[in-house]
């Protein structure tokens, strides 16, 4: 066995702390470098493209080694951390010049994806939400726990079912899930298999009883776990104070809409399922908030759209005011956007990370808030007036930083220049004496110059030599040697000091260095006291918050003329000239077709047809749409709307994704039309875009059938069905509250013109060859295509309604007609697949009558046949061939 070879006193340092945290990058600091080693090194320097080295390049073992300037490490730990890494960042604990052997250092902070509060600009107006899950044995029940450190928010609900969690998981777009060990490996896969770092904590650490001030209005006791987890988790990672954690409040997933992930992907709320952008979303088009708290809120918000009539008409009313008051809206916005993040600021102040310049944020956000005041106080207080009334100004926070900081103080806080003068007696007096030496300074330039004759001797400072006299090499001769005392050589000059220099120097360094070390000290006094100030201003923030996104609800109704939907109990969805917004603003106003939507008791199901490319999908997406924009408390895209309150939207739209890995289109496109099934209400919305058409033709028809059928006689969700199987069109025979609609568009002169308009009854046939040719296909085929669908048209059987309306059981009862119909179809299909290519304009009435022979044939049982029969046969089909 090779002999390990022996540490030196550092590097065992190092392997101490890093064995406390194998699983993080560990960030040693060596001066004014951060040093990686080892594996780390290694792994590091190719992620962030840094040059390894070894430390002990030349002896047999050689360590591995990078390192990042100390003033840069913020860029690096932020890509390690973007990637999915943990950071643990270990610090010098003393002064290694005053330290005595080796400097003391220690892990201050582990940065991890959930964890992370330094996201910068381009992440200000996203949340990042650390979560934890515990699970209870007895109860079976799960406990989630989730917190932004940043702002302090803190949430909690108690779950039962896993497709919950993860689609909690997923709505809040966690990076990192914090488990205690009871949580079974199978969510933990799928956690991993979503990208999410699982980070295990032992719970009972810290006790339910020690997190009471967070946990007070929690009633679950796995929710208060679940706090519990959390805070351990963040005590031992941020290794600092936790004031700004607000007091958790539960909430209740069903108490909201509810939409799953897949929903909210498919509807395009966040993401642009093309781009993966903001742009071409809901987001990006209710978004005029002008701050960042604002925009965060309207995320969440988007995400959690109300179920409670009378909060949504609180909100409907607000933005009612405010788009009535164009001026006042417009004064509002004018401050609003001088308001920097004073929820993050907040946190920054608690975590003992403010700078300088975030005080001087925080005071003229807090300057601000006066104007806001008066302006909301100019409208209707029984609208607006819960918001005015959490409009409190903090201006005392505000005089004391104004008194106590300069306007452009400097990002460090440990380099002085941040304290105004006449702040602090004591560091006007370090400043008047750092000031009085410099004048000093000058006066002895000027004096040495006159003694000496040599008029380009200066005085100069450097960090290694201090406080110098400079001559150049010509003038050395005139200079007394008996005061001079020589420091440094350079080329053409050497550097002098004096007794007198000496001793005022002495002087200068020590104002200067008590200065920096009394301002500090100052700052971090300030500090302390806008911390006793911080749920004042998280309760300033979340006003302000709130307002900002009522205020955006408002100026986009004025911009894209949106009208108060008016809510009701009845089931009664009546959008006259609705549209789709987010379709609307890219293509403009003028070239949308505005389209109704009526549905009551009476019509719960809308089965679409229409040709590809007409607008079905838009038409349903548009419903859903404005459903969410509605019980956001937004005014929705339309001439008039009349409601109800859905509880739940599912949708089964789209190419399915592929999230959840190892299963096919079609299964998941079942297991999201499952879901409906199981859980709609009659108060929910469903929309089923071409259902059934991931497998065969006559499976997938079967089971949009019978789909359709469950839905209308069990569930009474209000459902939008598209589909291109024309079959299904005569179901409005047999169920009473289903309806035809269709998406018009006509013929011209062989060219097919999409109408967008959506009207009673049925379509009549799909265009998809016309739309084919409009994608450009190559005519050959498109002729070829026609003629197959001749072949295919002249054959094919509707599928044979159920005579109950019990659809399952029918449909079990009487499997013949569709097995008898796909035979039917593969034979033509075949048929068709091997004929030549023709001309089908001059021949269609021929190849109807090749069709019908070709069909006679098929039919035709030879071997019950006499020879002259079938010679007879084949004569009459000549005949009929000629
Ligand atoms: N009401 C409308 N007014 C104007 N243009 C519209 C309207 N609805 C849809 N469109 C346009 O038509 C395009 C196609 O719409 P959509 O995807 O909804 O068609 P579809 O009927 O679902 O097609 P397919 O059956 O092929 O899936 C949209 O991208 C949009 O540009």
């Amino acid at each position: 066995m090779a002999k390990s070879p022996k540490l030196t006193p550092m590097m065992q340092q190092y392997q101490a702390v890093k064995d406390k945290y194998p699983d993080a990058f560990l960030m040693y600091r060596l001066g004014d470098f951060y040093e990686l080693f080892n594996e780390d090194a290694v792994k590091g320097s190719q992620i962030l493209e840094l040059t390894l080295t070894s430390r002990n390049r030349n002896s047999a073992h050689p360590i591995p080694m990078c390192g990042v300037p100390h003033r840069a490490i913020q860029n690096y730990v932020d890509i390690l951390v973007d990637r999915g890494y943990k950071v643990a960042i270990c610090e010098q604990m003393e002064d290694p010049k005053s330290a005595k052997g080796m400097v003391k250092r220690a892990v201050t902070q582990l940065v991890t994806p959930g964890t992370r509060t330094e996201t910068g600009v381009a992440n200000a107006k996203n949340n990042n939400y650390l979560t934890a899950l515990v699970y209870d044995h007895t109860s079976h029940q799960y406990g989630f726990a989730y917190a932004e450190l940043s702002t302090g928010e803190l949430k909690t609900s108690q779950l039962t079912d896993e497709a919950t969690i993860i689609n909690e998981i997923l709505s809040l777009q966690t990076k990192e899930i914090v488990v205690d060990d009871q949580v079974n490996d199978q969510l933990l896969t799928k956690f991993k298999q979503l990208g999410i770092l699982v980070s295990h904590q032992t719970s009972g650490q810290t006790t339910i009883a020690e997190v009471s001030y967070l946990t007070q209005d929690l009633t679950a006791n796995v929710e208060q776990q679940a706090v519990a987890l959390l805070v351990t988790y963040i005590t031992e990672t941020q290794k600092r104070d936790l004031a700004h954690l607000k007091k958790a409040v539960s909430y209740e997933p069903s108490s909201f809409l509810k939409m799953d992930h897949n929903s909210q992907y498919n509807l395009e709320l966040f993401q642009n399922i093309r781009t993966k952008k903001r742009s071409g979303t809901l987001l990006w088009l209710l978004d005029e908030t002008k701050t960042a708290m604002g925009g965060r809120k309207l995320k969440r918000w988007l995400a959690r759209p109300l179920i409670n009539q009378t909060a949504i008409v609180e909100r409907q009313n607000a933005v009612q005011e405010l788009l009535d008051h164009y001026f006042e809206r417009s004064e509002l916005q004018d401050a609003l956007v001088k308001v920097y993040d004073l929820e993050r600021l907040a946190g920054r102040v608690a975590f003992g990370n403010v700078n300088g310049r975030d005080l001087i944020q925080l005071k003229s956000s807090l300057g601000q808030i006066p104007q806001i005041k008066y302006t909301l106080g100019q409208l209707n207080p029984k609208v607006l007036g819960s918001i005015y009334s959490k409009i409190e100004p903090v201006d005392d926070i505000e005089r004391l930083i104004d008194a106590a900081v300069v306007e452009e103080p400097p990002i460090s806080i440990t380099d002085g220049g941040i304290i105004k003068d006449g702040y602090s007696h004591q560091l006007d007096q370090y400043r008047d004496a750092m000031q009085n030496g410099k004048q000093w300074l000058a006066e002895l330039e000027a004096r040495e110059r006159k003694a000496t004759g040599i008029n380009n001797l200066k005085i100069g400072y450097n960090h290694v030599f201090g406080y110098y006299i400079e001559v150049t090499k010509v003038n050395l001769s005139k200079l007394p040697r008996d005061r001079y005392e020589r420091k440094q050589t350079l080329t053409n000059a050497e550097r002098f000091s004096t007794p007198e220099l000496k001793e005022k120097e002495a002087l200068i360094l020590e104002a200067q260095e008590k200065s920096k070390s009394l301002e500090y000290d100052l700052f971090a006094e300030l500090r302390d006291q806008v911390k006793q100030s911080i749920q004042r201003l998280q309760k300033l923030a979340d006003a302000i918050a709130t307002l900002d996104v009522l205020q955006s609800f408002a100026s986009i109704s004025e911009e894209y003329r949106l009208v108060r939907p008016s809510l009701n109990a009845q089931h009664d969805l009546e959008i006259i000239d609705g549209r789709h917004p987010v379709v609307e603003k890219v293509m403009g106003h003028q070239s949308y077709v505005p389209n109704d939507v009526l549905m009551n008791p009476d019509t719960e199901v809308l089965l679409i047809t229409g040709p590809n490319m007409s607008g079905k999908s838009t038409y349903m997406r548009q419903l859903a749409l404005t459903v969410i924009m509605a019980q956001m408390g937004c005014f929705v895209p339309a001439k008039s709307a009349k409601m109800p309150i859905f509880d739940q939207i599912f949708t089964r739209i789209g190419a399915a994704d592929d999230l959840i890995s190892g299963e096919s289109t079609f299964m998941v496109e079942m297991k999201e039309s499952n879901q409906a099934l199981q859980k709609a209400t009659p108060n929910s919305l469903i929309l089923f875009d071409e259902l059934g058409r991931g497998t065969a033709t006559y499976d997938g028809m079967a089971l949009a059938q019978s789909i359709i059928e469950y839905v209308h006689n069990h569930i009474h969700a209000k459902t939008l069905f598209s589909t291109h199987y024309h079959e299904l069109t005569t179901l409005d025979q047999e169920l009473l509250h289903l309806k035809n609609v269709h998406v018009g568009a006509s013929e011209k002169n062989g060219e097919l013109v999409f109408l967008h308009k959506v009207e009673p009854g049925a379509a009549d046939k799909s265009y998809g060859i016309h739309v084919a040719k409009i994608a450009g296909l190559p005519a050959p085929l498109l002729s070829r295509a026609d003629v197959i669908l001749k072949a295919l048209e002249g054959e094919t059987k509707s599928v044979k309604l159920p005579e109950s309306k019990a659809a399952n059981e029918s449909l079990a009862a009487e499997p013949a007609p569709v097995e008898q119909s796909a035979d039917v179809l593969s034979q033509d299909q075949q048929l068709a697949l091997f004929d030549e290519p023709v001309d089908h304009k001059s021949t269609s009435k021929h190849q109807k009558n090749e069709q019908q022979i070709l069909n006679e044939l098929a039919k035709t049982d030879l071997m019950s046949l006499t020879p002259m029969e079938i010679m007879n046969q084949v004569y009459q089909w000549k005949q009929k061939l000629n």
